[in-house]
């Protein structure tokens, strides 16, 4: 086995950082990853951290296959070496419940079922995600995957810090709105079962300070990550390990399992719908609709329309003081963070402002035509914004225009690809893997800029998880605004900022979790492929040796890999697939490349509303086509901000020459006046009243 060294300096710079409003104690500090002679024997990780002026240097020696293993931190979740396979739990999942036969209508559903007509429940909330390759549990039906040698995998805490650096690079291209309009997708497309991805979970299996629940008590769904001893951050106040909380599967449904190795649930429709805007059933729209002029609630709060506060402040929110601002929406994550905060707000502003447009112009619309039709045009808008602005930038412009996710349509024609042979369900390598390879371009510091794009200050991202009256504060929602279509993302590449790498949702504790760990851990507990059937699966050379991963993973990256696993076979999908070379053009690698565009071929092409199909009942026509295409994020922002007078036209990419600030008033805008129902008004012209703001 190659020689691998790694050293981690982490600077601890523990300091009150006072933000605009005056706020908030805030930990943080610095890691850099370098290059060391070797120093120690084979499979020795070494970190060393600055800690309040002191220097620490620790060691953390890993098993060796046919090594002593008994100083190893185990995870007794997983001691018994074969376990029989656990009980199923029928009984724990709201089944799903659609009609026995659909009519067509010209509108969606709200739960996503009858968009097939004849498998009404498919992408319905409470369904299997689907797969591509068959899982590889322990126990062939439902424990976490080992290794091949039947060893545990290593720690995904380990590999968390071993793995994926923490450097702060900055991406010269793409702005913070790029990374967020990705949670809004994620957040549309799909939500693991049993979880609150946010919120601390009632599940405990591991204490408030860190410290393992005893088995004895500890919850079956339980699957805690090991911190492994030494660790940088956690070692310094005795964290043990991370909770964690297995999703449900179709195991624990009454009405979804068939037999056979267990598929995770998604709670979520798996259609881009806006579903985290409407919500995923007509109780949850209920909810949230005004049911008056088309509208969906908002309140009115110094002069601005916000979201509907939340009936349970404590409960949802990370609220010191039950009178804070807690948001309630269509989906529950919408209170995670001030950027998505922002974005859940613009979407809803969006139907209202449509909503109205629509009412000036078609007084004689019900409420229900107003709502309906301003949630299809908003449906649109998105979907445009995300397949034409937002998806070339990941997947690249050839390789989707090749795989028809994109065509290069003329004005209004049509794109009448709708296919019943394809699933829409969101795929388990999709969302528990490739997607969330994107967290990479997370980034801690938020900052805050005036009209003329001058920062007026930041906020520090774990201390604002769960708490969005931040946005509600002076002038913060447009500065933050403007500061998403302004600040770099973070390079997408093997660097998981610190605020999430050892801070989420720390809730004024000094440390939190581990965004990479989580999605490591998730991996093994929902039996994910490895890493190389994936790569088999998607065309590529299958590996034989750890030296055949060297066509895509660097020689430096793979010696970190060897001293983590014990087989290149055991190599989890969602590391892997985030170590590769990017494919030219592209934000992934191949192997996540592949995944991510059969889901959003998936996606489109198993959507019969998607917005450029021709169809007579549901379709648009061409004339409105022709406006729909003229959505874009810049537009988007610039309409429902508080008062946002200028942005750059293409907002996921950072100003420049070629894309300067300009007014909003250049920037061009989806003309509602081809919506006015010439039934009604055969020959009037309204567009006096939509003229350009
Ligand atoms: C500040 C921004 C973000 C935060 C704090 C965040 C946090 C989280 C958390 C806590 C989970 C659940 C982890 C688990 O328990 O397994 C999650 C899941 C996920 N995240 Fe993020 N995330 C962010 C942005 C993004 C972005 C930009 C993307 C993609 C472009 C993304 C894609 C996903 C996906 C696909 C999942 C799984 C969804 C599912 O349940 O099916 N996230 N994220």
């Amino acid at each position: 086995m190659m020689s691998y060294t790694q050293e981690l300096i982490l600077i601890g710079i523990l300091g009150i950082v006072s933000s605009i409003v005056g706020l908030k104690v805030s930990t943080g500090y610095h890691i850099v990853h370098n290059e060391q002679p070797q120093a120690h024997g084979p499979n020795f990780h070494e970190f060393r951290y600055i800690h309040g002026g002191d220097q620490f240097l620790v060691g953390n020696a890993l098993p060796t296959a046919g090594a002593d293993t008994s100083s190893a931190p185990q995870n007794p979740f997983l001691l018994v070496a074969n376990p029989p396979p656990a009980p199923p739990m029928p009984g724990r999942v709201t089944c799903a419940n659609p009609p026995a036969i659909c009519t067509k209508s010209a509108y969606r559903s709200m739960d996503g079922s009858c968009n097939h007509l004849e498998r009404a429940g498919l992408g319905v909330p409470n369904t299997k995600y689907g797969r591509l390759v068959t899982p590889k549990y322990a126990d062939g039906i439902s424990a976490p995957t080992r290794s091949v040698t039947g060893n545990e995998l290593p720690s995904a805490r380990l590999v968390s810090l071993v793995a994926f650096g923490e450097q702060d690079v900055p991406d010269p291209q793409f702005t913070l709105h790029n990374m967020q309009w990705g949670q809004i997708i994620t957040h549309d497309m799909s939500m693991q079962a049993g979880g609150t991805q946010s919120k601390k979970h009632p599940t405990r299996c591991c204490t408030d300070d860190g410290r393992l629940v005893g088995l004895d008590i500890a919850h079956k769904t339980c699957f805690a990550i090991i911190v492994p001893p030494h660790d940088p951050a956690y070692s310094q106040v005795g964290t043990e390990c991370l909770n964690f909380v297995r999703t449900l599967t179709d195991r624990d449904s009454n009405c979804q399992y068939t037999g056979g190795p267990a598929e995770q649930l998604t709670v979520v429709t798996s259609y881009m719908d806006l579903s985290l805007v409407y919500g995923n059933s007509i109780q949850q729209n209920s909810d949230i609709r005004e049911f008056q002029g088309g509208r969906m609630i908002v309140e009115e709060r110094n002069g601005a329309k916000w979201l509907p506060l939340s009936r349970n402040v404590t409960g949802d929110c990370d609220a010191i003081d039950p009178n804070e601002v807690c948001y309630r929406a269509g989906d529950v994550r919408v209170n995670q963070n001030p950027g998505l905060a922002i974005l859940q707000t613009v979407l809803l502003r969006e139907h209202n402002r449509i909503a109205d447009a629509l009412a000036a112009l078609n007084p004689h619309f019900d409420d229900r035509t107003l709502f309906q039709e301003a949630r299809k045009i908003n449906i649109a808008q998105y979907q445009h914004i995300s397949y034409y602005e937002w998806l070339p930038i990941f997947l690249g412009t050839e390789n989707m225009l090749k795989n028809r996710l994109i065509f290069k349509a003329p004005g209004g024609s049509y794109v009448n690809d709708y296919d019943s042979n394809i699933d829409p369900s969101v795929l388990n390598e999709h969302a528990t893997a490739a997607f969330r390879y994107f967290h990479s371009q997370i980034e801690g510091r938020l900052d805050l800029l005036s009209e003329l794009r001058s920062v007026l200050g930041s906020l520090t991202l774990s201390d604002w998880f769960n708490r969005p009256g931040i946005l509600e504060v002076g002038d913060n929602f447009d500065s933050l605004t403007r500061g998403h279509a302004t600040q770099p993302e973070e390079l997408t590449d093997i660097n998981f900022d610190r605020q999430i790498k050892h801070f989420l949702f720390r809730r004024n504790m000094p440390f939190g979790s581990d965004l990479r760990s989580l999605d490591i851990q998730r991996n093994r507990d929902h039996g994910l492929a490895s890493y190389n059937d994936m790569r088999e699966f998607c065309g590529l050379r299958r590996a034989h040796s750890w030296e055949d991963f060297g066509d895509l993973i660097s020689p430096k990256t793979l010696d970190a890999l060897k001293s983590l696993y014990d087989s290149h076979e055991d190599v989890d999908l969602t590391v892997g697939g985030s170590l590769e070379a990017h494919v030219a053009g592209a934000l992934a690698g191949p192997t996540f490349l592949c995944i991510l565009t059969e889901q959003f071929y998936r996606t489109r092409v198993g959507d019969r509303f998607f917005f450029e199909n021709g169809d007579k009942i549901t379709g648009f026509t061409p004339d409105q086509l022709v406006e729909l295409r003229k959505a874009s994020m810049a537009r988007l922002l610039c309409d429902n901000g508080n008062n946002i007078a200028s942005m750059q036209p293409a907002a996921f990419k950072t100003i420049s020459g070629s894309n300067p600030v300009v007014p909003c008033t250049n920037i061009p805008q989806v003309d509602l006046t081809k919506w006015i129902d010439q039934s009604a008004h055969p020959s009037t012209d309204h567009s006096i009243l939509f003229g350009k703001k």
